[in-house]
Formats: structure tokens, sequence, C-alpha cells
């Protein structure tokens, strides 16, 4: 420990979350019948002199007299202060403990409430500068002490200056007066502390912000009780991801960036250099490329469910972790496809186009039910299972064709061959995923097999029908109606304009790909996903990742957890628990995952280590990335 660093720091708003004078105007005012209009006053009072606009002492005096407090009302304003100490300036105890001799908290706030707070924190009793208060006999608050520098006009000037420290001073406050003290030259930096507020004034002046004391104690290499700031965590959210996402992360404490469409290539490429968390939904291409420029890149959240626009095998590459949201919108694509399937059997799109030109068109020629139809579906995953429940309480006749074993559910039949399905079914709905392999899966050949005048659905993925084909079979007559949600080329955002030979075809139901896009399901995704990518950030835990080996992790508790992700070739795990051997740590809990590509390795280990193991455990040949988590 150094004598000569000096950390002042301030009380109101900085080491608690609030202003107390403010918070004991709302006890001592109780039953007041103006309360509010009091209130108002006494918070104006506070941030003018916060924000430098007004006089300090001028102010304070006017505060207490609108408090009209006593000494019985310092209780429950105290009890209410311990629960709204700053969440940063709670996890990290153990730095005031172990600094105790160089912090020093300086406020124009009153002992009576700071000094019990604040110890319980280990500062120490003759390290806190403050005012007191004046009470009468009753224990009315009257005034304050005069003699107290800390009541005067640029008070915290005057005390630094008598205090006359020998060494270096950072200062870490919300308010102006915090700043005063690095204007006056009795301080090496001023750091703005923005967690509670943020006063735009300070901020212009400060030498830095600290979006939390986390922030302070990684630039002065001091004990954090996190193993990196939060606030350095920058996300970049593509093509309108929903509001509840940015919600979230925010309040997380991460750096948020948000564009409203997709992204180029040329464009990410350049926009992904120091950006940790890369959301998109299904638009936004991440290459090979891109991932090339993404040097601090930890994960990606597709905002969807479909994963098809990544390069997962380059994100293995890269050590980067993809989540999805996989069964937050499957309602809302089904919900769509049976509308549309009952609107196409009864030509609805056509006759109310003609109803808004004025043609009444009134006849049942071509008009079916949908009971008793064959419904036939192709990829019978979480959509065309759920497709296949709705359908079939509507009275369908469920057929489906997968790839893979998939448990046929009510009375649904499963086709041993694509062409069995297309030879048997009325009505034909697309459910594969966009693997590049289903790439034109669907072209001239499959709609020649299907029954005459049959109805055909895409709701999975554009480049999965060859386009030109299925405009022949609606031509010609052999499709009689159609809905496609999805495009080999979808523009950008909303201003582009949708070019397609689709356009104009009769009975075709053209939608600009929002199967998934209802209220309820972009609310869902913008929570699941950035659920999963913290608790990734936070833990390690890769639970539901689309590509990384899935490890759901006990939680850290008084322990450190090394995370390593190295390409999955022989000797790695001998090699990281050489490391960790020759270093003497104690390993508390350890696992491991592979896949083809990597390995997934997270060991928890006593708290007491020589940090040379980290510089270790990144030469380990074969590491792809290596992190800590405290
Ligand atoms: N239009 C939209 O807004 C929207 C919304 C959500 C999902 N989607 C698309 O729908 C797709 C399916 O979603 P899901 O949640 O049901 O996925 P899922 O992974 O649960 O199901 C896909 C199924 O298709 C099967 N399959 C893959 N290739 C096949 C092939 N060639 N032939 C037959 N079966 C094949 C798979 O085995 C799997 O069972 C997504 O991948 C996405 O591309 C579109
Ligand atoms: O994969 C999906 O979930 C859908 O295609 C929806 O994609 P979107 O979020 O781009 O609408």
């Amino acid at each position: 420990m150094t004598k000569d660093k000096y950390y002042i720091i301030d009380f109101d708003s900085t080491f608690t979350q609030v202003e107390a004078l403010d918070e004991l105007g709302e006890i001592s005012l109780e039953g007041e019948e103006n309360k509010a209009a009091i209130l108002q006053q006494i918070r104006d009072l506070t941030n003018g002199a916060m924000e430098g606009k007004s006089s300090f002492t001028e102010g304070l005096s006017k505060r207490l007299a609108l408090l009209k407090a006593n000494r019985r009302h310092l209780k429950p304003l105290i009890q209410l202060l311990q629960n709204r100490v700053s969440d940063s300036i709670k996890r990290n105890k153990e730095f005031f403990q172990a600094y105790a001799d160089n912090i020093l908290i300086v406020s124009s706030g009153f002992k009576e409430f700071i000094t019990p707070i604040v110890t319980e924190y280990g500062i120490k009793e003759e390290n806190i500068y403050a005012n007191t208060f004046k009470f009468d006999e009753q224990g009315n608050i009257i005034g304050f002490d005069k003699e107290n520098l800390l009541c005067l006009d640029r008070g915290k000037i005057k005390l630094l200056e008598e205090l006359a420290l020998e060494g270096d001073v950072y200062v870490l406050g919300d308010g102006y007066t915090d700043y005063e003290i690095k204007e006056a030259g009795l301080a090496n930096k001023f750091y703005a502390f923005t967690e509670n507020i943020v006063r735009d004034s300070v901020v212009a002046k400060a030498d830095d912000v600290a979006p939390s004391l986390d922030e302070f104690l990684y630039q002065h290499k001091l004990p954090m009780a996190i193993s990196y700031p939060k606030n350095r965590i920058r996300v970049l959210l593509l093509e309108n991801v929903h509001p509840k996402a940015i919600e979230l992360f925010k309040r997380e404490g991460y750096q948020i960036e948000t564009v409203s469409g997709a992204l180029s290539e040329d464009e990410l490429c350049e926009r992904i250099k120091n950006v940790s968390v890369l959301g998109i939904r299904s638009k936004t291409q991440v290459t090979k490329r891109v991932l090339e420029h993404a040097n601090k890149l930890m994960c990606i959240g597709a905002f969807c469910i479909g994963t098809n626009q990544i390069d997962l095998n380059s994100c293995l590459d890269a050590g980067v972790a993809v989540f999805n949201a996989p069964y937050s919108n499957t309602r809302s694509v089904v919900e769509l496809a049976i509308g549309e399937i009952i609107m196409l059997c009864r030509n609805v799109v056509d006759k109310s186009t003609k109803m808004h030109q004025g043609i009444w068109d009134k006849s049942a020629t071509g008009s079916v039910e949908v009971r008793d139809k064959k419904l036939g579906i192709i990829g019978y995953g979480s959509i065309g299972a759920q497709l296949s429940v709705l359908a079939e309480a509507l009275g369908m006749d469920v057929y489906y064709y997968d790839v893979i074993e998939r448990l046929q559910l009510g009375n649904a039949r499963k086709c041993e061959t694509l062409k069995q399905l297309l030879e048997i079914s009325d009505i034909v709905s697309l459910h594969v995923d966009g693997r590049t392999s289903n790439k034109s899966m669907f072209g001239a050949e499959e709609f020649a097999a299907m029954k005459d005048g049959v109805i055909f659905l895409n709701l999975s993925r554009g480049h999965i029908v060859d386009l030109p084909a299925l405009v022949e079979a609606i031509k010609s007559g052999k499709v009689r109606g159609a809905a496609v949600d999805v495009y080999p080329y979808e523009p950008a955002s909303n201003n582009e304009e949708f070019v397609s030979e689709l356009r104009g075809l009769p009975n075709v139901i053209l939608t600009p790909h929002i199967g998934g896009s209802t209220e309820e399901a972009q609310e869902n995704i913008g929570t699941f996903v950035p659920s999963r990518i913290m608790e990734y950030i936070n833990s390690g835990n890769s639970y539901q990742s689309v590509n990384f080996p899935n490890i759901q992790l006990p939680e850290l508790k008084n322990a450190h957890r090394l995370i390593h992700i190295h390409q999955n070739v022989p000797g790695v795990l001998a090699n990281i628990n050489s490391v960790l051997a020759s270093n003497q740590v104690n390993i508390l809990g350890q696992y491991l995952k592979t896949n083809e590509q990597i390995g997934y390795v997270i060991t928890d280990i006593d708290k007491l280590y020589d940090k040379k193991v980290i510089e270790d455990m990144r030469q380990v040949p074969a590491t792809i990335k290596f992190r800590i988590l405290y």
C-alpha cells in the first residue's frame, strides 16, 4: 500500500445513489400539504449548487429551512441510505478496507448521516470531512456549523488547501464542487461519477468519466470486485433490435450503439472495431472478413431464430460465441401461416384488391374450406411442429417431411420422401432452416411433383426457393395461390424499394419478412438474447449457444474463473493443467466440453494465486481466447 496517493470521494449521488437532503425532506415533510412543491424547491436548490449555477452556502441555508427536519428523522434517513449505497461502491467494499488510509470522504453533506454509512465500509472517521447540523432543544435542525469550511462556497477547495495532502490526489464525484478541487490545482485528476446522475456541465469539465467505481479502480490498477468494468463493453445493435434489449444492456452498464437498418460488409468491417457484443437480425451478413476486423468481439446475438447469415465456423475459429432466440417468434410465424392458408384458400387478397377498386365479385368459384385439406409441412422443427398442431385443430390432415427423425404430433403423418409429401398435399408449407445445402432445394422439379392447383407458402428463407421456378408455377396455374415472406435479396431498410418478379401476380400474398415481427415475439427476443449474452459474459455459461460447446456452469463463489477457448487439438487440457500446477494454483472445479472445432475449458481456482498464471495461460499452444472472471 502506498501513502502517496489519495482518493477523494464525494458522498451524495456518488457514495450513495441519492442526495441525502432530498431524502430527508421526503421523511421530514411527511403529511405536509404542499410536500411535493417544497421537495421540488429543495431539489432545484441541490441541482443548482451541484451544477455550479448558484451559491452553495445560500442554497444550504434555504434547504435546511425548507426541510423542517428534526433529530428523530435521521434514523430513518440512515436506514434508507444504507440501502441506497451505489452498486459499484457496494461490491468494492474490499477496496475501501484495503485503502482506508488513503480514502477521504469530502462532502458538503452532514456527518450525522454520512459517518454511519461510510464507516461500515472501513472508512476511517478521521477521514470524513463534512458539515454538522445545529439542533435546538427540541431536536429541530436549525442550521449548521458556520465555522466548517465545507459550508462555504468553494469550501472543498478551502479544505483541501488546509489539508495540504502530500502526493497524488484523485477526485471522484458527481458535482461541480468536486470538479472545483481539480480546477484549483489541488488534484491530479477529476473523474465525473455518472453511475447515478449525469450532470452534463460537470462531465464537460471532467478529466475523465467513471460510469462506476470499477472504471476508476481499473484505471488506477486498484483491487476490483469484478474482472473488467462493464462500461468498457461496447455493444453494437443493428436492424432495429427491440428497445427491451437496449434497456437490459444499458442497465448492465454496457455502452450501446444502435443502427436502424442492416450494414453492408464494408460498413460492418469498419463499425465492428472495439465492439464486444454484436446484435443483428436476419439481414446482416457476418462473414469471415467481418470477423477478421473484430478485435474485441466476444459474442454475437442473433435477435431471431435463423443463424444462416452468420459464418458460424469462422466464429468458432475466432472464439466468438453465437446466441439466438430459438423459440421466441415460433408462434408468430405459425399464426401468420395459418392466416395465409385460409386467405389463399378463399382468394381473399385478390377479392379485397378488387373491392378497393370498386369491383363487387361475389362468387364461390375456387374458394374452399381448409377442413379436410392435406397440409404438407417440410421441416418439422419448432415452427413446423407447432403449425401441425394448430392446423389439425382446424380439421386439416397434416403430413410432414424432415431430414431427421422428428416426433410426430397428434395425427400428423410422416412422409419418407419429399416427393411423397409433394404428391399428396393440397397445401405445401416450407419451414426448413437456411443451411447452405438448402439453397435452391425447391425448384422446377419440386413444383412439377406437386398437385395441380396447390397452395404454396415460404416463410423460412428466401434462398431456399428458386424464384423463377415459383413464378413459372404460379403463371401456369400449377400453384394457384402463394404466400411468400422471405426473398433471396431483401431491402436493407424500409427506405429501399422491394424489387421482385413476384410483384403483381394473382392470389399471391407478399409480406416483408414479418413472420416473426410481432410485438410479443420481438419483446421476448429482446429479453431472451441479452439474458444469454450476459450469462456468457458474466459467468462463462454457454448454455444454448448455437455454435459453442454448451456448458451450464455452477455459480462462481469465492473463486476466480479461468475461461479458455482453444482449437480442439490433442494435449491442450494437459498443457493447461501443467501451467496451473507449475504456478501452484489450487483448482476448485474444472469443466470441459469440445466440439469438432474448439474446446471450452472452465477452471475455477482459489482466489490467491500468482498473477503470472494469467500470462502463462495465454501462451498455451492452440489458445484462441482466454479471459478471467471474478
Ligand atoms: N419468416 C420469418 O420471419 C421467420 C421467423 C422465424 C424463423 N424463420 C425461419 O424458419 C426456419 C425454421 O425455424 P424453426 O424454429 O422451425 O427451426 P428448427 O431448426 O427447429 O427446424 C428446422 C427443421 O428443418 C429440418 N430441415 C432442414 N433441412 C431440411 C431439408 N432439406 N428437408 C427437410 N427438412 C429439413 C431440420 O431437420 C429441422 O427439423 C428458421 O431457420 C428460419 O430460417 C423465419
Ligand atoms: O430467423 C428469424 O427469426 C426470422 O427470419 C425473423 O428474422 P427478423 O428478425 O430479421 O425479422
